[in-house]
């Protein structure tokens, strides 16, 4: 289980179309087709849709994840893990405990985000399948993301944790990628880098 979750993490998309100025299914359908290895669908913050048209956005993105076969996990909006027959979830510090959703979904993906050494010390870190560790770089992407935690925390992270399925975040590019994974992450998580990309085929391979 845990080496599938780790190969799932390598290069791990997060996207909602408020991230995108095309189309975000042709979006999706380009990097799913370059070789992502999960995919995130997080329809949150300016402009972004909802309601129906949230839901039926994500039915066209969790339709292409099917065809490519790779993990489609939905961020924070509980609700639409069944309704979209999502692979798993990703919350945060401030969102839903993992413990009540671990109830809820016993056999889903769960990720948890964690920034800082006492996020790790007070989350139950043995109920989720991941954790998503960051901001590691600066990043514009996210309003409210927490303070920088840089390559050394990856590494301290890893020390305390040595089987633990760990992805990277925050300000992740082709050109800091493989610093992230030689500090030890199991793989790299972006926004920017694929759904901003002049050239999303070559971004995903360079990743
Ligand atoms: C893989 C991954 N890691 C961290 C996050 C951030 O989650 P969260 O702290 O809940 O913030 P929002 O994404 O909800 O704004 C993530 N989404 N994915
Ligand atoms: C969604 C998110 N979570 C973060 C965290 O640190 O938990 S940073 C972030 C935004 C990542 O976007 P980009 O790849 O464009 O920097
Ligand atoms: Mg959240």
């Amino acid at each position: 289980m845990s080496l599938a979750i780790k190969q799932s993490l390598r290069k791990y998309f997060i996207m909602g179309s408020q991230n995108c100025d095309g189309d975000p299914v042709q979006i999706l359908e380009s990097a799913a087709s370059a070789g992502i290895t999960a995919f995130q669908f997080r329809e949150k913050g300016v402009g972004s849709l909802t309601g129906d048209e949230k839901l039926e956005l994500g039915k066209q993105l969790r339709s292409i994840c099917r065809h490519y076969k790779i993990p489609f996990i939905v961020n924070d909006d509980i609700e639409l893990v069944d309704a979209l027959d999502a692979d798993g979830l990703h919350v945060g510090q401030e969102d839903q405990s993992v413990e009540e959703l671990r109830k809820l979904f016993p056999n889903k993906i769960i990720g948890l985000s964690v920034s800082n050494n006492f996020e790790v010390t007070n989350s139950p870190i043995s109920w989720v399948d991941y954790v998503g560790a960051g901001p590691v770089f600066a990043t514009k992407t996210k309003e409210d993301s927490k303070a920088v935690v840089g390559l050394e925390w990856i590494i301290s992270l890893r020390e305390q944790f040595p089987n633990l399925p760990i992805v990277a975040i925050g300000g992740i590019s082709t050109k800091n990628a493989a610093s992230v994974l030689n500090a030890g992450a199991d793989g790299v998580s972006f926004i920017s880098a694929v759904a901003k990309a002049n050239d999303i085929k070559k971004a995903v391979n360079n990743l």
